[in-house]
C-alpha cells in the first residue's frame, strides 16, 4: 500500500449539467436540469494518518498509481480547491492546455478562474476558510491497492460485447410461435425502455455503435477517445474544473466506458473500481448534448454494470449524483439509501458537497446488455400463462351499434347474441346477477316493458313538466331549454361546454322507441343529466339552475317510489 502523504486540500469541482442541453421528448427533465447549480466537492486527504489508512492526497487516484502516466502532479492536486465558480482570479494563470478550445469557449473561463484562484489561495492560506468545508469523516483517505488501476489498463480495456442471448425464441409449436409473436409485437409493449435498448443493441450488432472500456493506455486511438470524452464532461459538467476532469479521465486507476458512434465519442462514464472493496465510484457521467434522452445513458450504464461485474468483480456502484441527474440515476437502479457497509467505502471515495450520494447494487445474474430480450421473454412467459388460464386474448368482432335519431339503436341485439359472451362463460340464467334488471329478460318482459314505457311517458308528457317545473313554468313560461335541444344559434357556446346534452323531446323519442330505456335507471340517468347540464351551463342565480337543483331531489324520490312499487 502506498503511504505517500501530503497535506493537500482538494478540489471543489462543481458538477452540473450544461444549460444548453436540448431535450426534445423530455422537456421536464431538460428544464429541471438546465439550471446550473453550484456544487462543491470538499475532498480532503489529511496528512499524518496511520500507515494502515494510507494517508493520501485526495483523490486517491492521484497517488502513486497515477504518477507513472497520468497528466497530474501532486502540486496540481493541491491546486484544486474547494472554491465556487465566482472567483475573479487572473485568467492568464496557466494550467492544463485545453485540447479543444472551441468546445470550451463558452464555459471555459469560470472553471479556469476557479482553478487558478484556488491555486493562489492554496499557496497563501492553506487551511483557512476552505477547511471549514472539509468533511471530517474524510480526513483519512484510504488508498486502493494498485490492482484496480492495473486491471483497468489490461484486462479491463476493450470493446464491450453484449451477452447476446439468442434472439426471441418462442416456446411451443410453430403455430403457437406465430401467435405469440403477433401478440407480443402487438402489445406495443416492449415499452419505451425496451424499444430504445433493442434499437441500440441492433446498432451495436450492425457495427454502427460500440461501447468500449478503456484506461489511459497510451494507444493513440484510445487517447483520442478519452480526450473526446473529457471534452464532453467538460461541457456537460460546466462547474467541474476541466483540469480535474482531465486528471481523472487520464488517471490510470480510473476506467472509462464510452459510447462510440462512427469513431466519435457520444458520451461515457468514468469510474474508479475499488477491486478489493468490490465497489466502483462513478466520477463523471455524461452524454453529448444533442444525443441525450435517446437511451444512450441507459445503455451505457448497462454496459458499465456488466463490465464492472464480469471484469472488475464489483458488486456495487456509488456516486455523488448532481441534484438534477438524480432522476436519471434512480431510473438506472440507484437509491439514495446506502446499504453498502460503511467500512467498505468510507474514506475511499471523493466527497462532493451539493451532490447526493447514491448507490446501485449490481445484480449478480442479470444480462445487463440484453435486458430487452429478457424482458420480452418474461412478457411472453406471462402471456402464455394468461392464455392457459383465460380467453382474454381472443378478440371478437364488435357489436353493430348503429343508431337512429335520439340515440335509439337501429336494431335490438339480444344479450345472448353478443359475440363472445357465451364463450366467456355467460349463461341465460345469469340474468338476475345484473345490478340493473332489464325488463326484456324477464318472462313477462314484453308486458313489463309496456308498463315501464307507459310510466315514463306519463312522467314526461303529463306529470313531469308540471311536476318538475311547476314553479318555473308558472313563473317563467320560457322553460324551453328543457323541452327542446338547445339551439346552437341561440346559445353559440352551449355545445362547447355541454358535451352530453339532454332534453325532454329527446327523452320522449327514446321512450316512444320502446327500445332505448330498457331499465328505469336509464331514464332517470337522462333526467339527471338534463339537470346537471343546466347547472353546469347556467350560473347559480338563474332560474334554470335553481329549478334543476330543486328537482334533482324530486326525481330521486320518484325513482325510489318506482322501485318500491315494482
Ligand atoms: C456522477 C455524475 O456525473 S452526476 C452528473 C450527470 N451528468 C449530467 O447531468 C450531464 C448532463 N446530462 C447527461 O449527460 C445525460 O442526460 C445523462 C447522462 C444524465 C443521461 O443520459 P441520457 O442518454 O440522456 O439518458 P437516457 O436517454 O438513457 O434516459 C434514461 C431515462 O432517464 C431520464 N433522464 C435522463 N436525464 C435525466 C435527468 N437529468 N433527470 C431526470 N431524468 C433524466 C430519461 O428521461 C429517461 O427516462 P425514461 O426511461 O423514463 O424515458
Amino acid at each position: 500500500m502506498d503511504t505517500h502523504a501530503h497535506s493537500a486540500h482538494l478540489t471543489a469541482p462543481n458538477r452540473s449539467r450544461s444549460s444548453q442541453t436540448p431535450s426534445p421528448s423530455h422537456s421536464a427533465s431538460a428544464s429541471a436540469t438546465s439550471s446550473i447549480h453550484k456544487r462543491k466537492l470538499a475532498a480532503t486527504a489529511a496528512a499524518g494518518a496511520s500507515e494502515d489508512h494510507a494517508p493520501h492526497a485526495f483523490p486517491p487516484s492521484f497517488s502513486a498509481d497515477t504518477r507513472d502516466g497520468a497528466l497530474t502532479s501532486n502540486d496540481d492536486l493541491e491546486s484544486i480547491s474547494a472554491r465556487g465558480a465566482d472567483s475573479d482570479a487572473d485568467d492568464s494563470e496557466d494550467a492544463v492546455v485545453d485540447d479543444d478550445e472551441d468546445e470550451f469557449e463558452n464555459d471555459n473561463d469560470s472553471s479556469m478562474r476557479t482553478f487558478t484562484a484556488a491555486r493562489l489561495e492554496n499557496n497563501n492560506s492553506v487551511g483557512s476558510a476552505r477547511n471549514t468545508k472539509l468533511k471530517t469523516e474524510n480526513s483519512t483517505v484510504k488508498i486502493e491497492n494498485s490492482d484496480g488501476g492495473k486491471e483497468g489498463v489490461t484486462s479491463g480495456s476493450g470493446v464491450l460485447g453484449s451477452t447476446a442471448l439468442a434472439g426471441c425464441s418462442v416456446l411451443g409449436t410453430a403455430g403457437k410461435e406465430d401467435t405469440v409473436k403477433i401478440f407480443t409485437e402487438n402489445i406495443q409493449a416492449s415499452g419505451a425502455y425496451s424499444a430504445r435498448e433493442e434499437l441500440l443493441k441492433r446498432e451495436e450488432e450492425a457495427g454502427n455503435l460500440k461501447f468500449v472500456c478503456l484506461s489511459n493506455d497510451g494507444i493513440d486511438e484510445h487517447m483520442v477517445w478519452l480526450i473526446g470524452l473529457k471534452n464532453i464532461f467538460a461541457r456537460q459538467l460546466p462547474n467541474m474544473p476541466k483540469e480535474y476532469i482531465v486528471r481523472l479521465v487520464m488517471d490510470r486507476s480510473h476506467k472509462s466506458v464510452m459510447v462510440i458512434r462512427g469513431n466519435v465519442v457520444v458520451g461515457g462514464i468514468t469510474y474508479r473500481p475499488y477491486v478489493s472493496q468490490k465497489f466502483g465510484e462513478i466520477a463523471f457521467c455524461a452524454i453529448t448534448a444533442d444525443e441525450q434522452v435517446k437511451g444512450y445513458g441507459t445503455r451505457l450504464m448497462n454496459h458499465l454494470k456488466q463490465h464492472a461485474r464480469d471484469v472488475d468483480g464489483l458488486t456495487h456502484f456509488l456516486t455523488y449524483a448532481d441534484n438534477n441527474a438524480v432522476g436519471y440515476f434512480i431510473k438506472q437502479g440507484f437509491t439514495k439509501e446506502i446499504y453498502l457497509e460503511k467500512d467498505r467505502w468510507q474514506g475511499y471515495i471523493k466527497d462532493y458537497d451539493g451532490g447526493i450520494l447514491m448507490e446501485c447494487k449490481i445484480d449478480p445474474k442479470l444480462p445487463y446488455t440484453d435486458l430487452s430480450t429478457m424482458i420480452r421473454r418474461q412478457r411472453q412467459a406471462i402471456d402464455e400463462k394468461i392464455r392457459e388460464l383465460s380467453n382474454c386474448h381472443i378478440v371478437y368482432p364488435g357489436i353493430d351499434f348503429q343508431k337512429k335519431e335520439a340515440g335509439v339503436p337501429k336494431k335490438i341485439i339480444k344479450v345472448e347474441d353478443i359475440p363472445g359472451l357465451r364463450e366467456a362463460g355467460w349463461t341465460p340464467d345469469q340474468w338476475g346477477h345484473s345490478r340493473f334488471r332489464t325488463l326484456t329478460a324477464a318472462t313477462d318482459g314484453v308486458s313489463n316493458q309496456k308498463h315501464l314505457t307507459a310510466f315514463m311517458r306519463s312522467l314526461l308528457k303529463a306529470s313531469l313538466v308540471d311536476f318538475f317545473f311547476e314553479q318555473s313554468m308558472h313563473d317563467h313560461v320560457d322553460a324551453w331549454p328543457f323541452k327542446e335541444p338547445v339551439d346552437a344559434r341561440d346559445v353559440p357556446d352551449y355545445y362547447e361546454i355541454i358535451k352530453d346534452p339532454m332534453d325532454l323531446r329527446t327523452m320522449s323519442k327514446r321512450v316512444e322507441s320502446e327500445q332505448y330505456y330498457v331499465t328505469f335507471e336509464m331514464f332517470v340517468a337522462d333526467v339527471k343529466r338534463m339537470f346537471a347540464n343546466a347547472r353546469t351551463y347556467n350560473s347559480p342565480d338563474t332560474i334554470y339552475y335553481k329549478c334543476a337543483t330543486r328537482h334533482v331531489d324530486t326525481i330521486n324520490i320518484v325513482f325510489v317510489f318506482h322501485l318500491l312499487s315494482n
